[in-house]
C-alpha cells in the first residue's frame, strides 16, 4: 500500500505480509436519530470520518463499506493467508473492533450455530476452513499418495491475561511454555483432529458454546476475552527416500472488544477487564508496528512479544514469512464518533 498524502496512512509491511482491513458495519435500523459519521472514498483505500471543521481522512489497505458481502470479505482478508499456510507457513487473521461492531459477525457469522456452516453469511472462520481443506484436497490428487496431510486444532480464551482452554473446558488456568524445537506452546492445551472444514466447524461451534457457558459461570462477558482458534497443518512429502515434513499455523482471533475505559463506567471486575483488554491491544498494536517497521526498513529492532500473553503465544505466527490480516469493525453512526475515532487512531498506528 502506498502512503497518500491525508493525515493517516496504516498498513503493510512492505511485502504485505500485514495487511489492515476497515470493516464497516451496516446500523441496526432501530437507532433513533442515527446519521453516519463515516465513508469510503478513493475506491476502498479511505476513510472518512465527518467531523467539524474539516473531515479525517485514514488510509488503509482496503475499507469495506457496508454493503460489502461475507464472500467478498473473506476474499479480501483470507484468501492469501490460507494458500500461505498451505504452502508451510504461518497465517493469522484478527477482528478487532468496539462490542457490537460486528467482530463476531465477520468472523463467524450471524450465529454460531453448525448448521450456518452452509449459509451464505457464514464469515471468515467456516470460509478459511473450506477453502484451506479445499488446497489440501488439490494438493493431495496434484501428488497421489505422495503426499498427506494431518490438521489439529486447539481453541482457547485469554481472559484478563489467563488462558483457559476451550475444547475441554475447565477453570484450570493453562501456561506458555517455550521449547526449541516447538517454539511457544500451551502446556496442556487439548488438541483435536480434524479432518474436514465441516468436522472443523463443528469442533469451533460446540467450543464457542463452551465460552459462553463458561463466561456465565464464571461471572465474565464472552467478549471480554480474546478468541483463538488455531489449526495446525502438517504435511508429509515423500521425495525418493526422504521424507519432508512441514507444519504450519492458522490463528482466527476474535479479540475482546475495544470499549474506551471512560465511556463503559467500568468499575470493579469490569475495569480490570477493561485495564487488561487496552493493555493487550496496545502491547498488540506495538508488536504489529514494530514488524512493520523491521520489514519497512529491513532493520533489526526489539519486538515486544513477551508482553502479553497474546503476542507471545503468536510470537511465531507474526513477522518473518507469516502473513497477518487484521480486520478493524466500526459501527458508522455519531453515537460511536469517539470510539470510532479512537480506534482508527490505534490502527493508524499500526
Ligand atoms: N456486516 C453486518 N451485516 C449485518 N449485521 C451485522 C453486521 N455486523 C454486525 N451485525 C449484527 O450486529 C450485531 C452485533 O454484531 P457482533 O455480535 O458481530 O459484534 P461484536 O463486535 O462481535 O460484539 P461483541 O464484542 O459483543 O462480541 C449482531 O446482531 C450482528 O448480526
Amino acid at each position: 500500500m502506498s502512503v497518500k498524502d491525508q493525515s493517516f496512512a496504516c498498513g503493510d509491511a512492505g511485502e504485505n505480509n500485514i495487511q489492515v482491513f476497515v470493516r464497516i458495519r451496516p446500523p441496526s435500523g432501530d437507532e433513533p436519530g442515527y446519521s453516519r459519521v463515516v465513508d469510503v472514498a478513493d475506491g476502498g483505500t479511505q476513510l472518512i470520518l465527518h467531523q467539524e471543521p474539516n473531515p479525517r481522512i485514514f488510509a488503509f489497505d482496503f475499507v469495506a463499506d457496508i454493503t460489502s458481502t461475507q464472500d467478498a470479505i473473506f476474499n479480501r482478508l483470507g484468501r492469501k493467508v490460507i494458500e500461505n499456510c498451505v504452502a508451510g507457513y504461518n497465517g493469522t487473521i484478527f477482528a478487532y473492533g468496539q462490542t457490537g461492531s460486528g467482530k463476531t459477525f465477520t468472523m463467524l457469522g450471524p450465529n454460531e450455530d453448525a448448521d450456518n456452516f452452509q449459509h451464505e453469511l457464514r464469515g471468515v472462520i467456516p470460509r478459511s476452513f473450506e477453502y484451506l481443506y479445499q488446497l489440501i484436497e488439490r494438493e493431495k490428487e496434484l501428488h497421489g499418495e505422495g503426499k498427506q496431510f494431518l490438521c489439529k486444532c486447539s481453541f482457547l480464551e485469554i481472559y484478563n491475561e489467563q488462558i483457559f482452554d476451550l475444547l475441554e473446558p475447565s477453570p484450570t488456568v493453562l501456561h506458555l511454555r517455550e521449547s526449541l524445537k516447538t517454539g511457544v506452546y500451551v502446556a496442556g492445551l487439548s488438541e483435536k483432529v480434524v479432518a474436514d472444514a465441516s468436522e472443523a466447524y463443528e469442533v469451533l461451534c460446540s467450543s464457542w458454546m463452551n465460552r459462553k457457558v463458561a463466561s456465565t459461570s464464571m461471572n465474565r462477558e464472552s467478549s471480554r476475552s480474546h478468541a483463538v482458534f488455531c489449526l495446525q497443518i502438517e504435511s508429509k512429502e515423500k521425495k525418493g527416500s526422504v521424507e519432508h515434513i512441514r507444519t504450519s499455523q492458522l490463528n482466527l482471533v476474535d479479540l475482546a472488544g475495544s470499549e474506551r475505559q471512560k465511556d463503559t463506567n467500568a468499575t470493579g471486575i469490569r475495569l480490570k477487564e477493561a485495564g487488561s483488554i487496552n493493555k493487550s491491544l496496545s502491547n498488540l498494536g506495538n508488536v504489529i508496528m514494530a514488524l512493520v517497521t523491521v520489514s519497512r526498513d529491513n532493520k533489526k529492532r526489539y519486538i515486544p512479544y513477551r508482553d502479553s500473553k497474546l503476542t507471545f503465544l503468536l510470537r511465531d505466527s507474526l513477522g518473518g514469512n507469516s502473513k497477518t490480516s487484521l480486520i478493524a469493525c466500526i459501527h458508522p453512526g455519531h453515537k460511536c464518533f469517539g470510539e470510532t475515532l479512537s480506534m482508527l487512531q490505534c490502527t493508524c498506528l499500526l
